[in-house]
């Protein structure tokens, strides 16, 4: 709702719905009714617009653009009721003034904002464009560089820099309330006309065409598949070749094209399902609900490799003290200088606004190879190498140094937190807490609780994802967890692909079209080769423990491909080398170009093994890669290692580059609709009966068999007496 107020010559309407005052049919009703009311009594000579509980709004309410409620678009038109009022109306934005909230504000003659406050149109993330006339009046105000940067990305901006584009008249530090009451008292009775931004033309620049079609590839190359940003580039573009009016006829069509996408639903369901996942809960029934988390005032990271480096620099990020501890000086000097290097690349990142990082200060971060530094740390994260023993032996040590409370983290990213946390005397306080590379940029957190861990552990790793500006997901415990134990099946699948007949590009491609940010081959060459080799050499899969006489593509009776493995024979592990199922223009090089040397080393080992080539379209490398890692996640969901499909979506999407667009596996799974996956996956796993992994999952055969539920109704068919824990 929206309250009236008057007091004085001011009318004060206040947008009321709480959490974040969302534009709600009713909301916006009793805004309308606001301004007429304020415009039609003499005794009011100015409105000022406002937001409940210090926030003014976040847009309009998300949940109601796929309610059969929604009648069609309302704001449009009350954005020009506001700015066609013949009395000065001013915005107050105090928090959030977010997609329709923003474009009220846009329809006001004056803006005024709280230091504090934040700003955007942010529609393009949940699909849509700002569909209330925002394309067309916000590139009058600031022109349409900035307007095409805010538009199309979505981002949220300071008031500093609202002030700096001229978005907002004036940033106040104290009450914007009363801020505002006196700028609309002192407006009163001044023309109104040069305040309307209907009015203004947009500001042109001395190459605006060149200036477009750069724009337009820009916003074409970062969409990867993404409809919305490219249309809200077309209604901009529509500002500035076409006169107001037509300019809002162009973003009212282009609005009901997107409205009605199946890319709209899905980013929909990511914005709900991000949050929902907050909201944890185990199979034991500790929750989010009743578990408090404990406060984390300073912390300590062991091993400073690939993962210490960034979760060190991400808590110094968010001002949490750090122990940094290596094996030996002179892995402590290489870690030191890398955590270095990453702080200062962060510091000129947050320049201009941000909290210098204060890094060089030793209370801050401490770098050691002493563990008796840690007898006072309230967390410790462990990212020492993927090796159980190494690990069990460090938890060992820290269940004697660490005091009581002190919770106990590991970074693995597939081994066992039960075993962990058996080699200490605190097991409820052992927890996987497994970042993604690079981790001071990576969103997600998977957050793994074994056996004995206990709810206030959870909340307080829950609590720290919050803190470092991660989503933290809580999932069981099991081999790879969640995320990459759907990854195994996927990548398995690329390399059987090969055999068959593919090429790395030709997989990459794929799957990059479909909307990936980076093809398996691709991932495989940047996050290195050697890594899954000594994970397959510790499982006993190859090298010295190989029982001799072991077929080379089979492994227990199942299909096993040696390709890998050969690879790294070859002194191939990926960028690193400058080989992998790439060549790279040196070591550490990004640029990858196909190999003709791979190419004729697949076509040798197809020799070799009497393996037939044939030709693979891109629809069966696509299912075989997409449903095979979708399938894997009904068996996570049967299991109850994951509370829901929410929660393997939203690691995808956050960990792994899944496209948003799609929602994530198991929504994409709901939209190719559940028989089709279904009948695919007995398709292939019929031409490929030794893949086990290919097998239909009985808990997808049981949902297909109960009509294809809907997916937030999924839950309800898992048989409760057999959750893996
Ligand atoms: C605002 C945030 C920055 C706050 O972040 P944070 O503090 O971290 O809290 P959160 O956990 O994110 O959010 C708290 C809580 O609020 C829910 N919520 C947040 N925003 C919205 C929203 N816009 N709609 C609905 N609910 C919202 C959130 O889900 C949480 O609740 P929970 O899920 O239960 O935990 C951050 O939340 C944020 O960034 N929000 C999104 C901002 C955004 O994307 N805004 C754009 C919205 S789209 C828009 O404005 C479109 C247009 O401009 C087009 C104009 C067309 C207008 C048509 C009129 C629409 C009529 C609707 C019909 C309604 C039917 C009816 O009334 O019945
Ligand atoms: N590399 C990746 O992309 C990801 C790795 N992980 C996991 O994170 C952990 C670390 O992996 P990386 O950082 O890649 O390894 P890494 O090999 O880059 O670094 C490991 C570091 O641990 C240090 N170390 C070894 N023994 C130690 C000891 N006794 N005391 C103190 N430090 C010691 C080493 O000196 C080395 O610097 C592993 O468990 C891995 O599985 C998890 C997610 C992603």
């Amino acid at each position: 709702m929206a309250q009236y107020a008057r007091g004085s010559a001011v009318a004060v309407i206040r947008l009321r719905n709480p959490p974040v005052n969302a534009l709600s049919l009713a909301v916006l009703q009793a805004l309308e009714d606001g301004l007429k009311k304020a415009d039609a009594d003499p005794s009011v000579k100015a409105v000022m617009i406002c937001g409940e509980n210090g926030k003014f709004s976040a847009g309009a309410d998300i949940r109601g653009f796929s309610s059969p409620k929604r009648h069609g678009l309302g704001l449009g038109p009350i954005v020009s009721l506001i700015e066609s009022c013949q009395k000065p109306v001013v915005a107050a934005i105090e928090g959030v003034a977010l997609g329709g909230g923003l474009e009220v504000a846009l329809g006001c003659h004056y803006r005024i904002a709280h230091v504090k406050a934040r700003m955007g149109l942010p529609e393009v993330t949940i699909g849509l464009l700002p569909g209330a006339e925002g394309t067309q009046r916000l590139p009058r105000l600031i022109g349409v560089p900035a307007a095409l940067d805010m538009i199309t990305t979505g981002k949220h901006i300071p008031a500093t820099e609202a002030l700096k584009l001229g978005l907002v008249d004036e940033i106040v530090e104290e009450n914007t309330i009363e801020a505002a009451i006196r700028l609309a008292n002192k407006v009163i009775g001044q023309p109104l006309g040069p305040r309307r931004l209907s009015l203004k033309p947009v500001p042109k620049l001395p190459n605006m065409e060149a200036f477009l079609q750069e724009a337009a590839v820009k916003v074409k190359k970062q969409a990867r598949g993404c409809l919305a940003p490219e249309l809200c580039f077309q209604a901009v573009r529509a500002a500035t070749e076409t006169p107001f009016a037509q300019g809002v006829r162009r973003e009212r069509e282009l609005f009901q094209v997107l409205l009605s996408s199946g890319q709209a639903r899905a980013l929909q369901y990511a914005f709900f399902a991000e949050r929902a996942v907050h909201r944890w809960a185990t199979p034991t029934g500790a929750s989010w609900s009743s578990a408090a988390p404990q406060p984390v005032r300073r912390a300590a990271v062991i091993g400073l490799g690939t993962m210490g480096r960034g979760i060190v620099t991400s808590l110094v990020k968010a001002n949490i003290p750090v122990v940094a501890l290596e094996q030996d000086l002179e892995y402590l000097n290489k870690g030191r200088k890398a955590v270095m290097l990453l702080l200062e690349r962060e510091a000129v990142k947050m320049e201009g606004g941000a909290q210098s990082l204060d890094f060089h200060n030793p209370a801050r971060l401490q770098f050691t190879v002493d563990f008796d530094l840690l007898h006072d740390v309230d967390l410790v994260i462990e990212a020492v190498f993927e090796n159980m023993a190494l690990k069990k032996e460090i938890f060992h040590k820290l269940s004697k140094i660490c005091k009581p409370g002190a919770l106990l983290c590991t970074n693995t990213s597939a081994l066992n937190i039960d075993e962990i946390a058996s080699a200490t005397s605190r097991p409820q306080q052992v927890i996987g807490t497994h970042f993604f590379s690079p981790a001071h940029v990576m969103r997600l957190l998977e957050i793994i609780y074994g056996r004995h861990t206990s709810p206030t552990a959870i909340a307080t790793a829950m609590q720290l994802a919050k803190a470092l500006k991660k989503v933290g997901v809580v999932v069981g415990n099991c081999f790879g967890f969640v995320g990459n134990r759907m990854m195994f099946p996927y990548v398995e699948q690329a390399v059987f692909l090969l055999e068959e007949g593919s090429r790395p590009e030709a997989v990459d491609r794929v799957v990059e079209d479909f909307g990936f940010k980076i093809g398996p081959f691709r991932m495989s060459d940047l996050a290195g080769l050697d890594v899954g080799w000594r994970s397959r050499q510790g499982q006993g899969l190859t090298g010295p423990s190989l029982p001799a006489g072991t077929a080379a593509r089979q492994r227990q009776g199942q299909r096993y491909s040696p390709l890998p493995d050969l690879l790294c024979e070859h002194g191939r592990f990926g960028q690193k080398t400058a080989r992998g199922w790439y060549r790279y223009e040196r070591a550490g090089g990004r640029t990858a170009t196909p190999d003709p040397w791979l190419h004729s080393f697949l076509a040798q080992y197809r020799d070799t093994h009497g393996i037939k080539t044939r030709f693979i379209d891109q629809e069966e490398i696509l299912e075989r890669c997409l449903f095979s890692l979708i399938n894997e996640g009904f068996a996570i969901l049967a299991e109850g290692i994951a509370s829901g499909p929410e929660h393997l979506d939203v690691i995808y999407v956050n960990g792994y580059g899944w496209p948003k667009h799609t929602g994530g596996p198991m929504f994409y799974a709901s939209i190719v609709g559940l028989p089709r996956v279904l009948a695919k996956l007995q398709k292939y796993s019929e031409a490929h009966p030794d893949v086990p992994r290919l097998r239909p999952n009985a808990f997808l055969k049981k949902l297909v068999a109960a009509g294809n539920p809907p997916l937030k109704d999924w839950m309800s068919y898992v048989s409760r007496q057999s959750p893996k824990l």
